[in-house]
């Protein structure tokens, strides 16, 4: 059994892993904790945008029908009778012949029906009073925002399940919100396992490594919006690895174990599993790299055994975890996005299985490239530090070349899509 894994296509085993997704249910919080989060609510237009006719330039509010025949030839003279600032108003209405000297943003007095800007005008001075002359005739709304000109009083202007960029927080904060509802965060335990292992500042002893895989998986799970607990790195003991995996189950939503999902001797993740009675979803992909990567579910949660070989484990976390991060969250689109784009490198290695090519995105002539980001093996640690996007090559009898149409997963996009396919 331990060596007759057999192995599913991609596809099915990310739909298996999202048969067992579950919401994490919301809180409230302040503003200016809320970005990177999901709103939980829809953003409703309170009142209209603007809330009132306003000016987009510094400049005078008059009557158009004023200026009706104004010209170079024929200059109109106004009185200008107050001067108003943004969140000022005028004190009333402009009567014919009159002029309000008026800043950007601020309200249109009553009786104006347009803004000319200071450049067109000239003013002067005379007994104490201001005045204004404009050469030109104005049109009636000319310069003029007008009130719900944006948008309208109770329209839905961003749907629960998005993302919270700069932006949404701005409407945030245009409404009202000072508190808003948003998906919380699933509290994500990682495991390194190893007796190879070294701490990031012990020097390197022959035979052994440093451990690279939590630090990359903690940053994974910050980048997809989650919250790590790193519960630290085991040797390839039994009963300890058991006891912490079984001990870290209770205090976690979500556990990630890297390295022992193969089949050697020291790889023991699968005997913890059949120990702790956990019901493993499938432990063989028909993928390149992290053919090895393991999903079982106990007790409503799930752990997600991933490879040590770090590009293995780096891929098998964006497939499998980060889509159960964003279900946890209530995002709408679970999945990262892909997009169709030119291979910029030939790759000729044929591959039986799906290979995900770390790789980045680059742009000529209006053409989205992606290239492999190094050196392409389970193995490899170097290539990821370039790596934004997952170039997906098909399984077959063939290699790639440049210049082929290819799909590419972008890891580094907010936005996401609402399914795999
Ligand atoms: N006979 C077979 N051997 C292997 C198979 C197989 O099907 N039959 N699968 C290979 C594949 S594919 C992969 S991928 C690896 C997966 O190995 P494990 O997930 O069991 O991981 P380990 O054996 O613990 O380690 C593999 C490799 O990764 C290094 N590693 C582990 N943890 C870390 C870490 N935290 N940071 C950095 N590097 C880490 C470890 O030292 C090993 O070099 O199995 C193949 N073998
Ligand atoms: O699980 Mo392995 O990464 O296919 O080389
Ligand atoms: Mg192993």
């Amino acid at each position: 059994m331990k060596f007759n894994r057999k192995p599913i296509p991609v596809s099915e085993a990310v739909n298996k892993v999202m048969e067992d997704k579950r919401y994490g249910g919301y809180e409230e919080i302040p503003l200016n904790q809320c970005e990177n989060r999901v709103l939980a609510e829809d953003i409703t237009a309170t009142h209209p945008i603007p809330p009132f006719d306003k000016s987009p330039y510094d400049g005078f509010a008059l009557r158009s029908e004023d200026t009706r025949i104004a010209d170079r030839d024929n200059p109109i003279t106004l009185k200008v009778i107050e001067e108003i600032g943004a969140g000022h108003r005028a004190s009333r209405p402009i009567r014919s012949g009159e002029a309000v000297r008026i800043m950007t943003g601020a309200e249109i007095p009553e009786g104006a029906d347009c803004v000319a800007m200071f450049e067109i005008c000239q003013t002067h001075e005379r007994d104490g009073e201001n005045y204004m002359t404009i050469k030109r005739k104005m049109d009636k709304d000319q310069n003029i925002i007008q009130q719900g000109s944006e948008t309208k009083e109770g329209e839905i202007l961003v749907e629960k399940g998005v993302h919270i960029n700069p932006g949404v927080k701005a409407l945030l904060a245009t409404f009202g919100y000072s508190t808003v509802k948003v998906g919380k965060k699933p509290l994500v335990g990682v495991f390194a396992t190893g007796t190879e292992l070294l701490e990031v500042d012990e020097a390197l002893v022959p035979g052994k490594i440093r451990n690279s895989n939590a630090y990359m998986i903690e940053a994974q799970v910050r980048r997809s919006g989650g919250e790590v607990k790193y519960c630290g790195k085991l040797d390839d003991e039994f009963d300890t690895c058991f006891n912490a995996v079984k001990r870290a189950l209770d205090e976690v939503d979500i556990l990630i174990t890297t390295g022992g999902v193969s089949v050697g001797d020291y790889d023991l993740m699968p005997d913890i599993y059949e120990k702790l009675g956990a019901d493993v979803r499938f432990n063989k992909i028909a993928m390149r790299p992290g053919s090895v990567t393991t999903v079982a579910e106990h007790e409503g949660k799930l752990l997600f055994g991933l490879s040590g070989n770090p590009s293995a484990c780096y891929v098998g976390f964006e497939l499998f975890v980060y889509p159960i991060i964003q279900a946890y969250k209530g995002k709408a689109n679970q999945f990262h996005k892909k997009i169709e784009a030119t291979l910029g490198q030939d790759f000729p290695k044929p591959n039986p299985f799906t290979r995900f090519v770390r790789g980045f995105m680059h742009f000529q002539e209006g053409k989205v490239f992606v290239s492999p980001a190094g050196m392409d093996k389970s193995a490899v640690v170097t290539s990821l530090a370039r790596t934004d996007v997952l170039i997906m090559l098909p399984g077959g009898t063939r290699g790639f070349e440049k210049g082929d149409k290819v799909e590419a997963i972008l890891l580094e996009d907010y936005i996401g899509q609402a399914s795999f396919e």
